[in-house]
């Protein structure tokens, strides 16, 4: 068997249509687009490209961007009071701090201070509180982005095995509790699970968000399995730096039903996602009832 492509390009060029026809509605209604504000803290080029990417995509939808960017020696009392300044700015409904953060910041304090409200990164405690309690909040754009992907692919999720490989807060936690919400059988694997190859050879499907570079091995996966693979990582090959995910794509492709690519598989969905909730927040910040794009 080969394995269809999952193209997240696509499915992220669909989701953006159908949030741009949404911005536009609201704007009509409320007056005002949606604003996202972007923070980025400190020089990291690949973090720049991000809010970059972030802030062009909220503008080819309609919304208003709004970046900010600090110095690397940024003070934690100076990004709090940033902070706080965005939790009352009305014109701003969703908030993300890109991470990571310089070491000298504490990440945790940072997210914790943000309006769970315009939380569009869905990593404050109370959405993921929400999240864990089946309650309505705002969900982290890279597991969204792999649960839409998934329901795309298969449909009703319900009754299949899942392996999660990766238990960070950022990914595999939420992610298990979204598929968890769908009826999987969920399986969260980390670094001290044993006999990982076998747990995934039994799975219908296997996300992979450990940060390893192909980690995950092609023969492990089940014939007809679905592979939703968050990883990227650079590597060389052959004296040149190319881009490569937690999954084995080569072997896995010939044996799996569907898979993600890296890049182009789940990476375009991350920021399509964050622009998606940032609709979501404005909608109910205005008290409207939040249009179904997925
Ligand atoms: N506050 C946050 N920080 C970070 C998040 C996040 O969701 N919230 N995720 C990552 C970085 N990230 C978005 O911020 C992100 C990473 C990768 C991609 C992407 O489209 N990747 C491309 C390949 C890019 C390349 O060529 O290097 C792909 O997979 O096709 C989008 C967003 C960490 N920080």
């Amino acid at each position: 068997m080969t394995a269809s492509i999952i193209d997240g390009k696509a499915h992220a060029a669909g989701l953006g249509e159908r949030i741009a026809a949404s911005v536009a509605a609201l704007a009509g209604t409320a007056g005002t687009p949606p604003g996202l504000a972007v923070v980025l803290v400190g020089e990291d080029p690949a973090s720049a490209v991000y809010v970059r990417n972030k802030g062009r995509t909220a503008r080819g939808v309609g919304m208003a961007s709004f970046e900010h960017v600090l110095p690397a020696d940024t003070t934690q009392d100076a990004l709090m009071k940033l902070i706080a300044e965005l939790n009352a700015d009305d014109a701003v409904d969703g908030i993300l701090v890109q991470l990571p953060l310089p070491a000298h910041l504490d990440s945790l304090a940072v997210i914790d201070a943000i309006d769970p409200a315009k939380d569009v990164d869905g990593l404050h405690p109370l959405n993921a509180g929400r999240l864990a309690s089946g309650l309505p909040g705002l969900v982290s754009c890279t597991p969204l982005g792999c649960l839409m992907l998934l329901r795309a692919t298969r449909g009703d999720l319900s009754g299949l095995d899942a392996i999660v490989v990766g238990r960070s807060i950022l990914v595999g936690k939420p992610v298990a509790q979204l598929l968890l919400a769908e009826n999987c059988t969920v399986t969260l694997a980390h670094s001290r699970t044993r006999d990982l190859a076998r747990k995934v050879a039994a799975a219908d499907i296997v996300v992979a968000a450990v940060g390893q570079p192909e980690m995950v091995k092609g023969a492990w996966i089940k014939p007809g399995a679905t592979v939703i693979d968050v990883g990227i990582n650079r590597v060389e090959r052959d004296g040149e730096s190319v881009l490569v995910g937690d999954v084995e794509f080569g072997v896995a492709s010939r044996t799996a039903g569907a898979i993600t690519p890296v890049p182009g598989g789940v990476g375009p969905m991350t920021i399509m996602c964050l622009i998606h909730n940032t609709l979501v927040a404005a909608y109910r910040r205005r008290g409207l009832s939040v249009p179904r794009l997925w």
